[in-house]
């Protein structure tokens, strides 16, 4: 035994993984992440305190983490409390009036979790929503031609108060509500957000915290997770209807991302302890990754 319990191949194991973080730390020092930090991911407390500690880590070693978050099921819980039924159409959420106010109501409450949590692992957090500094300008989006009420489509980021607090040292946790041309406020998807936030960045990495592994080529079959892809890889098995769910708008705009500036984009299950260092800090990494070239 060396301290406490550890054995001498314990410790020296430890030591190894940090060794092997290394060319990872090196390789994304200065550089921005975006993580948008689903809530289908945000089972419990404890589990919302571990995405924390990673994000504090991955501040501590130099990178520059941006949060965007959702909360969907948090909303849809408190709407079925004042005796509504979630509607959603092409995995939008039918926003009506009252719906658009519960929306902006539980989006804040997340939000400043997510902010108290960092504030508690020593993290410099500032939460906002895209109506705070202008960030999201949005125009009604009409899926199918359907008006689906207060669902908004980004027309337009202006990341100027997301440079400010990164300068500052602030880590930004964003909240998917935007306003249109008119000053009416929309709920917008937070893939959406995360995407065009990712963009306007030119984000070197755009992580997803869902509820599943990965990307599969047939999701009852836990062998078929596809580990790495490219963007024409991920158009082919969109084409060939392989993707459904919540799933296919997340890749489309995962492709769209990458093909406007943002370096690689990963899809991880949140719900895994410590997800996010397992992904950027080890060379197997985890989940399904859309790469434009291989990382060395
Ligand atoms: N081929 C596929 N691979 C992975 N997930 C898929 C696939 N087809 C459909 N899905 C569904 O997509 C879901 C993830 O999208 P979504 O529910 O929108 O997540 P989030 O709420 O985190 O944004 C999965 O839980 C899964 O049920
Ligand atoms: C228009 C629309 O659908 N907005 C979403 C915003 C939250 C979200 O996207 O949350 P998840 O990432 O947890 O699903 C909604 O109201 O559910």
């Amino acid at each position: 035994m060396v301290k406490g319990d550890y054995t001498v191949d314990q410790v020296i194991s430890k030591a190894q993984t940090l060794i092997e973080a290394l060319p990872y730390i090196k390789k994304f020092q200065g550089k921005t992440i975006v993580v948008k930090y689903g809530g289908s991911a945000m089972l419990d407390e404890n589990l919302k305190y571990n995405v924390i500690e990673d994000v504090a880590l991955l501040k501590l070693v130099g990178l520059k983490p941006v949060i965007v978050h959702g909360g969907g099921k948090e909303i849809s819980k408190w709407v079925e409390k004042i005796g509504k039924e979630p509607e959603f159409i092409n995995g939008l959420r039918v926003t009506d009036g009252e719906t658009m106010e519960i929306a902006e109501m539980v989006l804040s409450k997340v939000n400043k979790s997510l902010v108290s949590m960092m504030q508690k692992v020593g993290l410099k957090a500032v939460g906002i929503s895209g109506k705070d500094g202008g960030l999201f300008t949005v125009k009604k989006r009409l899926p199918g031609g359907k008006d689906i009420g207060y669902v908004g489509e980004i027309t337009k980021v202006d990341t100027e108060v997301i440079d400010a607090l990164v300068d500052q040292d602030f880590i930004p946790v964003i909240a998917p509500i935007g306003v249109s041309e008119e000053y009416e406020d929309y709920n917008i998807n937070a893939d959406d957000a995360a995407c065009a936030v990712a963009t306007a960045l030119k984000a070197e990495k755009l992580v997803f915290l869902t509820d599943i592994e990965g990307v599969f080529i047939d999701p009852t079959d836990k062998s078929t997770l596809i580990s790495e892809m490219d963007i024409h890889e991920a158009k082919d098995i969109i084409e060939k209807g392989v993707v459904g769910g919540g799933m296919l708008p997340k890749l489309n705009n995962c492709i769209t991302a990458m093909e406007n500036g943002v370096s690689r984009v990963h899809i991880l299950d949140g719900r895994l302890k410590h997800c996010l260092l397992l992904e950027f800090f080890t060379q197997k990494g985890i989940g399904t990754a859309i790469l434009k070239e291989p990382l060395f």
